[in-house]
């Protein structure tokens, strides 16, 4: 790749943070190595997916030769555009709900709180530029991976293309990712938008926001945006926020959503956007009203699309669709058998920990399983996820619907947080923790937690599922007093409870006054 197109590589503002940060994830001077003969492994996408890859297979110090390829930013989403920028501004703006709720436990707070959003922001830019580091091109050179700074392009069956360069490869993987979705609004591309990609490079609040999608992106950021400052109307398509979750779920946090001043617009049905002299005005329908908002600016977050484009995928027989991307099997193989996938750009599932985990199935199945023995399954892993709003909502296993879309008879078992004397104590009392289990057994089949921190619990009903420890094991469990985690605890102790028949109760009676 020629200086010219790196010195195209930035991340707006440019200031020290993200000099920093380009330095690391894209270096300004790289040189791309000299090939290899062939490649054991040659991935295309840096982003988490591909990462793990490279780094799990070349840091085995089996002398593997791996090829990591990567057009923009290495990190991909989560470190540049996703988890990252957005757990430190919802950090921020936990301070601002805190104070928020200061009248109620006692602390009087004053009427105006100074929020420095540029700060935000600037202390967000200094926090990912202190993580890049680990996804640097310097530290993965050091791991023995030949690292390519440009786009990959399949040129046979057994080559990749990249700055004109040819890699041949033993076995390849797909990790490109996905992007925003086009929300397909008539005027909306001419008006202007944000999406990911460019909300984190903001230095200035907006004072009226629209955000189209109340998916995590649209809740998590809603709500922060909100909470610095900004007037924030959110419009959802669906009867309920999160279409993914509990409505029960959905439920609690829309309460907190309208609670805190945003208006929430569901069954929503965009129709235009069109720019007036006061800003960008949307005009939709709800429940068979026609109505209109203007904002300053609107921030799309209506679903990805997976990047599929310019990979030359049918010259290698990868089946693919514009929708639901690479086509894998449960092995996360492709349609061309010596070509795997992982990640966003092939699951359902997108989230970091699922590109991670897809990752580490993909270096067992390339590498380690020969003949195709002892293969592992993407459909063994037990995925569990978080949307980091305020109430937190997380989840794990089936949902109630899935289970009866299964046929299967299941039993739930539900704690209301006002039942459990630290969320009392904490005045978050408005979540819960459902559990499902098999009925009649104590298998654990999913859950859901609606709590502030409910993102730190879920991974104890994880543990559970995962080694298969059911509730009459977790009700042995000692949780300190008084951690909201004890619900999980309720949980068990209920299903308990309901293993005493009557008969069986009447027999411990009997005993007891025998004793
Ligand atoms: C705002 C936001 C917040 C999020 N928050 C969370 C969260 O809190 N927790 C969570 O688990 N997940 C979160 N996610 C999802 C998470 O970021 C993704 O699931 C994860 O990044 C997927 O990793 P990946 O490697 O599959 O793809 P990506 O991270 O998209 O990486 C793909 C890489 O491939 C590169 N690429 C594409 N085409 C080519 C090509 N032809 N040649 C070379 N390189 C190419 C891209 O430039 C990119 O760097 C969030 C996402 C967003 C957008
Ligand atoms: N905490 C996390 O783990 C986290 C956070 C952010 C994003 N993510 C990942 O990123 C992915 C993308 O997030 P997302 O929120 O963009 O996608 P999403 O598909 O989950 O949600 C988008 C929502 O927007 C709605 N929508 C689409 N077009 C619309 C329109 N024109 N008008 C109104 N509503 C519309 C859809 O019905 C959908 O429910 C998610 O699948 C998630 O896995 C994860």
């Amino acid at each position: 790749m020629s200086n010219l197109e790196f010195e195209r590589v930035t991340v707006r503002p440019m200031d020290e943070y993200n000099q920093t940060l380009v330095s690391h994830v894209h270096p300004p001077d790289w040189v791309n190595p000299k090939p290899a003969d062939i490649y054991d492994l040659v991935v295309i996408g840096a982003g988490t997916a591909g990462l793990v890859v490279a780094a799990g297979a070349a840091g085995l110090d089996l002398g593997l030769k791996v090829a990591l390829i990567e057009k923009h930013l290495m990190g991909g989403d989560c470190l540049n555009v996703g988890c990252v920028p957005s757990k430190t501004i919802i950090r921020s703006a936990r301070v601002v709900g805190e104070l928020w709720d200061g009248k109620e436990l006692g602390i009087n707070i004053p009427q105006n709180i100074d929020i420095d959003f540029p700060a935000v922001m600037e202390r967000m830019r200094r926090i990912r530029a202190g993580i890049s580091p680990h996804d640097s091109a310097a530290r993965f050179q050091k791991l023995g991976v030949d690292v390519f700074l440009g786009s990959g392009r399949f040129a046979s069956k057994n080559t990749v293309e990249v700055e004109g360069q040819t890699l041949r490869f033993k076995k390849a993987v797909i990790a490109t990712g996905a992007r925003a979705a086009q929300p397909g609004i008539t005027g909306i591309e001419k008006a202007g938008y944000l999406t990911n990609e460019s909300v984190f490079s903001l230095i200035q609040k907006p004072e009226r926001l629209a955000v189209i999608g109340g998916g995590p992106i649209g809740c998590e950021l809603a709500q922060a945006f909100r909470r610095l400052g900004s007037e924030v109307v959110l419009l959802h398509r669906s009867s309920h926020v999160l279409n993914k979750e509990d409505a029960e779920a959905a439920e609690i946090l829309q309460k907190v959503l309208i609670k805190e001043g945003i208006r929430l617009v569901l069954n929503c049905k965009l129709e235009e956007v069109v720019t007036v002299t006061e800003g960008k005005r949307l005009y939709f329908s709800t429940n068979g009203h026609r109505d209109s908002v203007t904002v300053d600016e609107i921030l799309v977050g209506a679903g990805r699309a997976p990047n599929v484009e310019g990979l030359n995928l049918e010259a290698v027989g990868v089946e693919y669709d514009k929708q639901h991307g690479v086509k894998v099997n449960d092995y996360l193989q492709t349609t061309n058998p010596k070509i795997y996938a992982a990640g966003d750009i092939c699951m359902n599932w997108k989230f970091t920990h699922a590109a991670d985990a897809a990752a580490r199935i993909v270096i067992k199945n390339t590498l380690f399983s020969p003949f195709g023995l002892s293969r592992s399954k993407l459909s063994s892993l037990v995925m569990p996820w978080v949307t980091y709003t305020d109430p937190e909502i997380a989840h794990v296993g089936l949902s109630e619907q899935e289970a009866k879309d299964k046929g299967w008879n299941i039993e739930t078992i539900k704690i209301p947080f006002s039942s459990v004397d630290r969320a009392i104590a904490d005045g978050e009392e408005s979540g819960f923790l459902k559990i499902l289990h098999k009925k009649g057994s104590d298998e654990i089949l999913g859950a859901t937690i609606v709590a502030r921190h409910a993102g730190e619990m879920i991974s104890e009903v994880t543990t559970a599922i995962v080694g298969k420890l059911g509730l009459n094991k977790l009700s042995g469990v000692i949780h300190p007093y008084p951690t909201q985690a004890e619900a999980i605890k309720k949980a068990a102790d209920a299903y308990r409870r309901t293993l005493l028949t009557e008969n069986t109760k009447r027999l411990l009676g009997f005993l007891t006054k025998l004793s």
